[in-house]
């Protein structure tokens, strides 16, 4: 038992106790869970510990800790934890954020890295800014269903980087959203009471509606995936696709195709979903915050007027970047961190981390530590501009910056997107605040502004992404978009 393994005079960590077995399930809510998990932190300190039906969350809001666990000790806090309601996600070469520690992972990873690697940065910013320039002409048509829209957009991006073909960009969004929504907890049963997985091959599948579901969804994201992958192949782009031709030839690994579909596949779902959230959470920081859309519009009039920012203006745009990583900090799109799967028993400062314990980096926490950054709760973005606030670095030509920051993960599973982050977050943002004022929506009947609850997002296992919200938006600049044939 895991009590006997415990070495003599080593503790257990802190943490809200529950049921034997079970734990607290009763005590997480199923929205906004990382507010509770903060509330935790506060009572029981930077590392913690939960039970979830039979699972320990190790839970750590302190970057020193995690620098600790998750680099130093990188050997062992490189796995991920089993999800119970996609059985083989751990090894079935398909969604490389959920597999296992181990030579399978390392070769998915490192072909992922080779395609972003490979992508050459005119051409995303090519596609990046098409992408955008039609997102604004709808988003200033259809202000009210920006949340759609932006994810719409974002998945064109992916869509053409990864196949060449934007037009399936609707069912790319569907296809991330589906394998979402059956991750979280709760979507099926098999995420609340792991063991039923044990009956997956031996009860008929009539008593397991879950799994024919889920056979469904994968049928359906498998045929999606290759059949893009063979359009790919006769179609004359840069795609994903035919760089992987390129790697295939050279013989270093994937040589199945059905891999290399899904490499690319899961690529565009998380590159869409996470492009999405930070730029909806700009939104509706902007209908908060009228003055920022100014400074942010006039910094953008100066350094590139009558155009749309490409990176080669980034250094000269510190407005801008202040901006983005203001909206990364006051909403992560990952708030409690991707979990970590410890593989052996651990003793981290007298404490006892039983293996296979999932540790999660709390970056909501992290982005609220009061000493680092006052007035947590408020979007700031004059904390990385203004010498007198503890975030401020110079030169302002390179900081504030999002690459290399926390959010982005840890040791062997760090986000290998950040520069294709970086860029997409800035041509979309800067465009946005080039060409458009947003604000909250006024009631036609009485005048009044129509609140946006801006704590109101959607939970999924990892990422979080906004409810739809009410906002208008008009053209800033009738000449900019003249210019840009908008
Ligand atoms: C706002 C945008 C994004 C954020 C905040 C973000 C954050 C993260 C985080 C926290 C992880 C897990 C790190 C860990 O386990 O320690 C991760 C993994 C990953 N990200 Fe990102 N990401 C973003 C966008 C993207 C994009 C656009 C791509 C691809 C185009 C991408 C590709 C990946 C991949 C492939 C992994 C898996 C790495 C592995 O498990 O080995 N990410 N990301």
């Amino acid at each position: 038992t895991r009590s006997s393994r415990k070495p003599q005079g080593i503790k257990d960590l802190p943490g809200p106790q529950g049921l034997p077995y079970a734990g607290v399930p009763h005590k997480v809510p199923p929205k906004r869970t990382w507010l509770k998990f903060h509330e935790w932190s506060k009572i029981y300190g930077p590392i913690y510990k939960l039970k979830i039906m039979g699972e320990d969350l190790v839970v750590v809001s302190d970057l020193k800790i995690l620098e600790e666990l998750l680099v130093k000790r990188k050997a062992n806090y490189s796995s991920r934890p089993e999800y119970p309601a996609i059985p083989g996600a751990n090894h079935d070469m398909r969604y490389l954020p959920l597999l296992s520690h181990g030579d399978h992972h390392g070769r998915a990873r490192r072909f992922a890295h080779h395609l972003l690697a490979k992508l050459p940065q005119d051409r995303l910013v090519d596609v990046t800014t098409r992408a955008t320039k039609d997102y604004i002409q709808a988003l200033l048509q259809d202000p009210c269903n920006a949340k759609a829209l932006t994810e719409l957009y974002a998945s064109r991006i992916t869509c053409e980087i990864s196949w060449g073909n934007p037009t399936v960009a609707q069912k790319n969004v569907e296809t991330a959203w589906a394998l979402m929504h059956h991750v979280s907890p709760g979507a099926t049963p098999l995420s609340k009471l792991p063991f039923l997985s044990l009956a997956w091959d031996l009860l008929p599948d009539f008593l397991q509606p879950w799994k024919v579901n889920e056979l469904a969804r994968r049928a359906s994201e498998r045929e999606f995936w290759l059949t893009e992958q063979e359009k790919a192949r006769y179609a004359n782009n840069d795609s994903f696709t035919l760089t992987r031709e390129t790697y295939k030839q050279r013989d270093k690994g994937i040589s199945d195709e059905e891999e290399a579909a899904n490499s690319v596949g899961m690529l565009t779902v998380i590159g869409s979903l996470l492009l999405a959230t930070p730029v909806q959470s700009f939104l509706i920081a902007m209908c908060h915050h009228p003055e920022w859309q100014v400074k942010g519009a006039e910094e953008l009039d100066r350094v590139c007027p009558g155009r749309l920012p490409t990176p080669s203006d980034l250094k000269d745009l510190p407005v801008l970047r202040a901006i983005i990583r203001e909206t990364h900090r006051w909403r992560p799109p990952i708030p409690i961190g991707a979990p970590h799967a410890s593989e052996q028993d651990d003793v981290y400062n007298g404490y006892f981390i039983p293996k296979k314990s999932s540790v999660l980096a709390l970056a909501w926490t992290i982005e609220r530590d009061e000493s680092v950054f006052p007035d947590p709760d408020s979007f700031r973005p004059e904390r990385w501009l203004e010498p007198t606030w503890p975030t401020y670095k110079e030169p302002l030509t390179i900081y504030p910056q999002i690459k290399g920051h926390h959010g982005f993960g840890w040791g062997n599973r760090m986000c290998l997107g950040q520069d294709f982050v970086e860029i997409v977050n800035m041509i979309m943002i800067g465009s946005l605040l080039a060409c458009c004022s947003v604000a909250k929506k006024r009631d036609p009947l009485t005048g009044g502004e129509i609140e946006i609850d801006t704590m109101d997002y959607e939970p999924f296992t990892i990422f979080v992404r906004p409810y739809a919200w009410e906002m208008e938006a008009k053209p800033r600049s009738e000449g900019l978009l003249k210019s840009l044939d908008l």
